[in-house]
């Protein structure tokens, strides 16, 4: 496959992961792209198909709206529309640089659509957690048309020796390590749309593990 982007892209954003453990790529995708993809989540939204995203995991799972306010849609490239088809195409091609550039194993991916209403949040946390530890890269792709400052709802990632936060303006993609940072999503002042997903390591040849 083609990668979408050049080799002196990847290697920008594989020393930037490097370097710095995380990496925010602006205009990921062409704008028409990224128009047809909110689409798609519109309409799924539209037709109440998204669901409040729960913690914990397996049998401990809950919902906590005091650590986690997002309604979230699992997708499935399986009779998926082109728009998330073309989005599918993207985190493979994401999947076999990293592999290349980065000497990681990344057997596959996970993706799920994201909304927060206007007063949610996610509080500090770290997505590889017990129980849970085949999360290597988090990626998420913001769908936000015109946001402004004043609405909040930033990324915030943890580092050691100064934080950042990242708007979440629509085309802007940012990728980190999944066991390294802990991040949060601030409280949004207007309702706030994402994609997002896990590179996952599952070591070949062992099969599914429930
Ligand atoms: O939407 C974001 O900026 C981050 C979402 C997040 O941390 C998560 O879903 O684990
Ligand atoms: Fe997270």
């Amino acid at each position: 496959m083609n990668s979408f982007f050049s080799e002196d892209n990847w290697i920008n954003w594989v020393d930037a992961i490097s370097d710095n453990h995380y990496v925010v790529i602006d205009n990921i995708l062409p704008h028409a792209v990224l128009n047809d993809l909110k689409d798609c989540f519109d309409k799924q939204r539209e037709e109440e198909q998204l669901r409040k995203a729960a913690i914990g995991t397996l049998n401990q799972k809950h919902i906590d709206p005091s650590i986690r306010g997002d309604k979230i849609l699992w997708l499935d490239r399986e009779g998926a529309p082109a728009p998330i088809l073309t989005f599918f195409d993207l985190a493979e091609d994401i999947r076999q640089n990293l592999n290349r550039y980065c000497y990681l194993s990344l057997s596959g991916y996970e993706f799920h659509f994201a909304h927060y209403p206007v007063g949610t949040f996610y509080k500090r946390h770290l997505d590889q957690f017990q129980g849970r530890n085949n999360r290597m890269i988090s990626i998420i792709l913001y769908l936000n048309e015109e946001w402004k400052p004043e609405y909040g709802g930033e990324l915030k990632i943890y580092l050691e020796k100064e934080d950042v936060t990242i708007m979440p303006t629509f085309g802007r993609m940012v990728l980190f390590k999944s066991d390294v940072l802990e991040h949060e999503v601030l409280e949004t002042k207007h309702d706030r749309y994402s994609l997002t997903g896990w590179m996952l390591y599952k070591p070949v040849g062992l099969g599914y593990l429930p």
